[in-house]
């Protein structure tokens, strides 16, 4: 996977901040048509104000006490199936890891366009600074700027993409990412053991595994927010995803249930935690997913198709969670949308399980004659 993830890079686009700053500055400069969808505000989005609708919350402080533990894991489960998403709170990464990470971000974003670009992506990688999705010169565009790293192993790091300023970045970014998978390999255990299975088989799949972090940045958009889309409608492609929020004051993340979407309103300090396909129960064929197939609305891709390539690595490696829970943990669709008047960032650390293993689901999970469905990861 550690190559998979490096490779089939994006094609290159504009730079959204600087293309933001053109269309914001009052002079009216329009949003290119490539950037306006057809009307994201067009389908029922549920308020993050309502409570009965929102997603879980999930206490990682009373996971792990033994008071609490059982009755919060029984939470941690049906988040897992209902929503696989969920906010957790006091999960003990500590607020200066997190504090100094976000300063160096917010430092790399904030240099001109031509510093940055001295990490920008280059032909057939992910990594870097641009873009993520970009496949096809027609296709729809994202009014977002991404910067992809590949953090661990931490010899399979490429120091070409890894900016020197600000100075401390390098620091930050291995120090959260440490601390990130000490929290989610301690995740993965107690969801193993929501649903009544062996906790170190799940974190044996993922310990020492590949591991990336994007930083998206979605500028404002004055004239067309409610038309353009800052994340298109996804899944991930990891095992799981831990996504950081920097400024809580804007909502952007919507996640989608019974067919509507809901905000998420992330709370100060919670990670937003999601379920990757690899958890769910998806049935596979030569490797590809139908669930990927249907996403492009398509059917009969062979390998080697850039829509394929994609595929594999926005799309492969969440089902592991998914095909390993055997449907007790739901990989979800979700989008980010764009505030008129105010940026957000969010950094994504994704969780990529053992590569060229043989994944099915626990077998503990299989009852009643169940069929196994198995892949291989790549
Ligand atoms: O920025 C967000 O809220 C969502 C990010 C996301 O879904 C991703 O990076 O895969
Ligand atoms: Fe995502």
């Amino acid at each position: 996977m550690a190559d998979a993830a490096r490779g089939h890079g994006s094609l290159p686009v504009a730079n959204v901040q600087a293309l933001a700053e053109t269309c914001n500055n009052g002079v009216d400069e329009p949003v290119p048509q490539r950037y306006l969808s057809k009307d994201p505000s067009a389908e029922e989005v549920v308020s993050a104000d309502d409570s009965a609708c929102a997603i879980p919350v999930i206490d990682f402080r009373k996971l792990l006490d033994p008071e609490s533990s059982e009755e919060e894991c029984a939470r941690l489960g049906s988040a897992c199936h209902h929503w696989g998403f969920f906010q957790l709170i006091n999960h003990g990464v500590p607020d200066e890891v997190i504090a100094n990470l976000m300063k160096d971000v917010v430092g790399f974003l904030k240099q001109p366009l031509e510093s940055k670009k001295e990490c920008a992506q280059q032909a057939g990688s992910l990594e870097g600074y641009g873009q993520a999705f970009v496949v096809s010169e027609d296709q729809k565009l994202d009014w977002a700027d991404m910067f992809y790293l590949q953090v661990h192993p931490s010899e399979s790091r490429d120091m070409r993409f890894w900016p020197t300023r600000p100075a401390s970045f390098r620091d930050s970014v291995d120090s959260y990412s440490l601390e990130a998978a000490k929290l989610a390999y301690r995740l993965l255990e107690l969801m193993a053991k929501a649903v009544g299975t062996e906790p170190a088989v799940l974190r044996g799949v993922f310990q020492g595994q590949p591991q990336g972090m994007r930083v998206n940045l979605y500028p404002p958009c004055r004239q067309a927010a409610g038309r353009v889309l800052g994340l298109s409608p996804h899944s991930d492609a990891s095992g799981m995803t831990l996504l950081l929020q920097m400024n809580n004051d804007v909502q952007g993340l919507q996640v989608k249930k019974d067919g509507r979407w809901f905000a998420v309103d992330a709370m100060d300090g919670a990670f937003v935690v999601n379920v990757g396909d690899f958890l769910e129960d998806t049935w596979w064929c030569l490797g590809l997913t139908l669930k990927t197939l249907s996403f492009f609305g398509v059917g009969g891709l062979g390998w080697g198709h850039p829509f394929v390539s994609r595929s594999v690595l926005m799309y492969l490696v969440p089902f592991v969670l998914q095909i390993m829970s055997n449907g007790k943990f739901t990989s979800v669709e979700h989008r980010a949308v764009i505030h008129p008047t105010k940026k957000r960032i969010s950094v994504a650390m994704f969780f990529y399980p053992c590569p060229n293993m043989m994944v099915g689901p626990l077998p503990e999970l299989v009852k009643g004659g169940i069929d196994q469905r198995v892949m291989r990861i790549l």
